[in-house]
């Protein structure tokens, strides 16, 4: 079911840098999760952050962006905290678009997502997927990643190189022991947006079940999303003690 409680779609003004390349850039923001590992007694993404909801900080980041022409937020069926936080944003109207199509997985929801705008999105155009619980992106990563992937031929995600020495456990209890040292030469964690065109990432998302992230969907089509550096302050709000360190990059603004 789509509820949409804005559909206009307004195209912005998009920097002269970016008018060489006539596809679109569309966000999607899947937040439809519980947030069961932070223990909250509400789901994460509307968790009070530095005097705003963890998601409003993502939908304020993206509505600034210029480059980017439209967003869509993918929430639960049920969600009962959406329409008061968008009546609480009136500049946001136009701007996004709520889709009640969250689904019992991220994959599932952004898919669900993507077919929900099928006749918005054309196949070349570009989607930004960016996860409600990394409130610390900027328009400055958004930037850098739409002009480090707007010529490319496959796409790509924000990620950090690993500056760990990271160790493989042989159990996954807390008397677990070193079962190997990895080496982290060419290793990076990803983050979000995963930037792919909407034809390309409808197709990889259909064919792949259990992927956690856009771009693993995209790999086991054979091909290699391009890897562009993020940020620590775009890290993943998951555990409780997280909620801390990202009102401290929030207050930083
Ligand atoms: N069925 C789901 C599960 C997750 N997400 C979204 O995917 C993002 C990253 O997922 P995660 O950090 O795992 O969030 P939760 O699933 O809510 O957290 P938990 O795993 O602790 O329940 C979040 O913005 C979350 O809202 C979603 O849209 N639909
Ligand atoms: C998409 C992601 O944020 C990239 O690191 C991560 O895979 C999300 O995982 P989660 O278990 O859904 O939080």
């Amino acid at each position: 079911m789509t509820v949409k409680i804005q559909s206009r779609i307004i195209n912005h003004s998009i920097p002269l840098r970016l008018c060489m390349n006539p596809s679109r850039y569309f966000a999607l923001i899947p937040a439809a999760g519980v947030g069961a590992r932070i223990g909250a007694d509400i789901p994460k993404q509307y968790m009070q952050l530095a005097g705003e909801p963890m998601l409003m900080h993502v939908l304020d980041t993206f509505a600034e962006a210029s480059a980017i022409s439209h967003v869509y937020v993918v929430v639960s069926a049920d969600d009962g905290y959406i329409a008061d936080l968008m009546a609480a944003a009136p500049h946001l109207q136009g701007r996004v678009t709520v889709l009640f199509d969250g689904g019992p997985n991220r994959r599932d929801s952004v898919l669900n997502g993507l077919q929900a705008i099928r006749e918005q999105a054309g196949d070349d155009d570009w989607v930004l997927v960016h996860d409600a619980a990394r409130p610390g992106l900027t328009c400055a990563l958004i930037e850098r990643l739409i002009v480090a992937l707007r010529d490319d031929a496959v796409g790509g995600l924000l990620a950090l190189p690993v500056v760990d020495t990271l160790k493989r456990s042989d159990k996954n209890t807390q008397d677990a022991r070193v079962a190997q040292t990895v080496a982290r030469a060419e290793l990076w964690a990803a983050q979000t947006p995963q930037m792919f065109r909407y034809g390309l990432l409808v197709r990889a998302l259909t064919l792949a079940a259990a992927v956690t992230d856009e771009a693993s969907a995209v790999e086991q089509l054979g091909l290699q999303p391009r890897l562009v550096e993020g940020s620590p302050r775009n890290f993943k709000v998951t555990l409780p003690h997280d909620v801390a360190l990202a009102e401290m990059f929030l207050k930083e603004e």
